[in-house]
């Protein structure tokens, strides 16, 4: 990692900004002059209805997806595409991302991640560390994925989907493993687990129509209005 990224990295320093993105297919507006700012030490909720842009979004912070005029910025300074600073960011996808072909202690290995820590709060796991993705469950592999993300050495993580087929008593430990990773980095997620969401997140911001809207002190009454949640 850069001086400059260890030094912005501490709890509660780094700041990610995206800025003036808009994106439309087909003459379809998917986003229209967004704004998000996400903060080392805190976690960053991103929640919105099916094809409302939250992955395109997340994509485009993380660099996959090149929007013209987009603006990421750590502290001001801009990264673009995020992804080729070193230890600035890492994203997981809602698709697979470990390789088929390597087990998940070589995969570990590959990312800096030490298994021990990373699975100290799921200890079933450790039986399986010499399994590739393919030998795992879908729920499993999802956690895992997370977990070696949540602990690889990045000032921010960006995760879609990060609860998709996790068992609830799962779900909440991996809440718990998100605010500890908190002291060491920012992370910014989207996952229609609403109810798991809001109370794991310090900040929520919903993709409504195109705009992202930061929600105030009574989220499920703005989730109400917006449609988000049924009445
Ligand atoms: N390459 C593409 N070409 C055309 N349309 C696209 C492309 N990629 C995404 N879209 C459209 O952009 C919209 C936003 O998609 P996106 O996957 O970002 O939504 P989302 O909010 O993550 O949805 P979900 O909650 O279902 O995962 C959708 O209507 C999708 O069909």
């Amino acid at each position: 990692m850069s001086p400059l990224l260890r030094e912005a990295a501490g709890p509660g320093r780094a700041v990610l900004e995206a800025d003036g993105i808009q994106l439309a297919f087909d003459g379809r507006k998917i986003l229209s002059d967004i704004y998000l700012r996400a903060q080392a030490g805190q976690i960053t909720g991103l929640l919105g209805r099916n094809g409302s842009g939250k992955s395109t979004l997340l994509q485009t912070i993380f660099g996959a997806r090149t929007v013209p005029d987009a603006s990421v910025r750590v502290d001001g300074h801009r990264t673009v595409p995020a992804f080729r600073t070193p230890g600035l960011l890492n994203y997981l996808p809602q698709a697979q991302l470990l390789p088929p072909n390597l087990s998940l202690r070589q995969a570990a290995r590959m990312l800096g991640v030490g298994l021990d820590e990373a699975t100290a709060a799921f200890p079933e796991l450790r039986a399986q560390l010499n399994h590739r993705p393919g030998e795992l469950s879908g729920g499993t592999l999802r956690l895992v994925q997370v977990l070696l993300l949540l602990h690889a050495d990045t000032v921010f993580s960006l995760f879609d989907e990060p609860f998709t087929g996790v068992m609830p008593v799962h779900i909440e430990t991996l809440g718990a493993e998100m605010r500890r990773a908190c002291q060491r980095k920012g992370i910014v997620l989207t996952d229609h687990r609403y109810a798991e969401v809001l109370p794991l997140c310090d900040v929520v911001y919903l993709l409504h129509q195109g705009r992202l809207l930061k929600l105030g002190a009574h989220p499920r009454e703005e989730l109400l209005d917006y449609g988000y949640l049924a009445r």
